[in-house]
């Protein structure tokens, strides 16, 4: 008997630390992201280097000093960036092309950062900044440094609000705008969830919706979430991005310890000086991308097939007045509109051989050849 009341007490305990750190990381959370994204949003301290993106999408280049970023930028483009046995030898983003598939993929050398980068240290600041807008992250490593660099530059991304290699957390966060009168001053806070919550409790939810003065808003959980991801909804800001671990200098390590670094998740073993490997990166970048090719042919004519667009998995058509253009991120397009596309070959129509009509909301697929018509 006594056993068991001391269960019970633990896991109440346990529920309670769970609740008060909950309410924590809410206010810690909202006081950082107000740091990081300052009032004016051009501007400040938390933008990144001024390079244009260009090409079909942008891949950065994120590692300590020296661990052969610039070396694998001119190893894998026709951009030359300086390279040298010295520390911070690069200091600004340096963008180059990688030519892939008939994709153009702009990968972005940048200066090398230390522990601290996302609080302000040197350029470091501006270094996660620009990672935030990359496509996929490459945290690049020394083969022959410690473990301990990963995890260092883990935290510095997720300071800024980057997560890799995570999906957004199933949740529907609706603000709901109030009026003036008394009615609608009254807290109306519906939250419903679909799936049993282990991780996390509606009491920790409530309050912290509570703690960020959220008194009207729906919210809909569908996913088994933590307390720190129902936060990260919340901030809104956050960027889920792929990413992968790449560890270069395998010239310098035993064949052993190589193995064992090629075999983890989300990781690509190179040596940028011996050229090992490169071609593989290459291929597992663009894995990561997952672009989708399409090409466009005009009434009549014949697609061009060394020119597909790349668009994101996701992306449907939107058409203008006069002009029609692939969308490039994922969107919905709503209403009906009086025009139709053709698809032909690609995997839309691997159930039919010939082209197919379809409305403009059809999520274009990888070798999609597409025909706008206007009648
Ligand atoms: N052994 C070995 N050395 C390498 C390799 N790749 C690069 N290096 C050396 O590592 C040193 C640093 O290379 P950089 O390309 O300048 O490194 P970085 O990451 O751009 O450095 P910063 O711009 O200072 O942050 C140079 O002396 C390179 O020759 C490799 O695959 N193996
Ligand atoms: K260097
Ligand atoms: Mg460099």
């Amino acid at each position: 008997m006594l056993i068991w009341l001391s269960v019970v007490h633990i896991a109440q305990k346990n529920k309670a630390t769970e609740y008060h750190l909950g309410l924590l990381k809410a206010k810690l959370a909202r006081y950082r992201a107000q740091l990081l994204e300052p009032a004016t949003k051009s501007g400040g301290a938390g933008t990144g280097f001024d390079v244009q993106k260009s090409g079909d999408a942008r891949v950065a280049l994120i590692g300590f000093p020296s661990v052969g970023k610039s070396t694998l930028l001119s190893k894998c483009t026709h951009t030359v960036s300086e390279t040298a046995a010295y520390e911070f030898t690069t200091l600004t983003a340096i963008p180059g092309v990688i030519e892939y598939q008939g994709a153009r993929i702009q990968l972005l050398d940048l200066p090398g950062i230390v522990e601290g980068a996302s609080q302000g240290r040197g350029r470091g600041r501006q270094v996660v900044a620009t990672a935030k807008t990359a496509d996929v992250i490459l945290i690049m490593l020394d083969a022959t440094k410690s473990e301990e660099q990963r995890r260092l530059l883990e935290i510095e991304l997720d300071a800024v609000g980057i997560r890799l290699n995570k999906k957004k957390p199933d949740v529907v966060f609706k603000r709901k705008t109030t009026g003036g009168d008394r009615a609608s001053q009254l807290i109306r806070r519906q939250l419903n969830t679909t799936v049993k919550l282990t991780k996390t409790d509606e009491k920790t939810i409530r309050t912290i919706l509570a703690s960020y003065k959220l008194h009207n808003c729906d919210v809909m959980i569908r996913e088994d979430i933590t307390t720190d991801e129902f936060i990260d909804v919340l901030i809104g800001t956050r960027k889920y991005i792929p990413c992968l671990y790449v560890y270069n200098k395998i010239d310098a390590i035993s064949l052993e310890q190589m193995d064992k670094l090629a075999r983890e998740d989300h990781t690509v073993v190179i040596s940028c000086e011996l050229g090992l490997n490169l071609d593989y990166l290459i291929e597992r970048i663009w894995e990561e991308l997952d672009l989708v090719k399409v090409y466009t042919k005009k009434r009549g004519a014949h697609p061009d097939l060394a020119d597909p667009i790349c668009l994101r998995r996701g992306a449907t058509i939107e058409v203008g007045k006069r002009s029609w253009r692939m969308q490039r991120y994922p969107s919905v397009v709503g209403g009906q509109l009086p025009l139709w596309s053709r698809l032909n070959r690609g995997k839309s129509s691997k159930f039919s051989p010939h082209a197919q009509k379809v409305g403009l909301n059809h999520l274009v697929q990888d070798e999609d050849v597409v025909s706008i018509f206007t009648k």
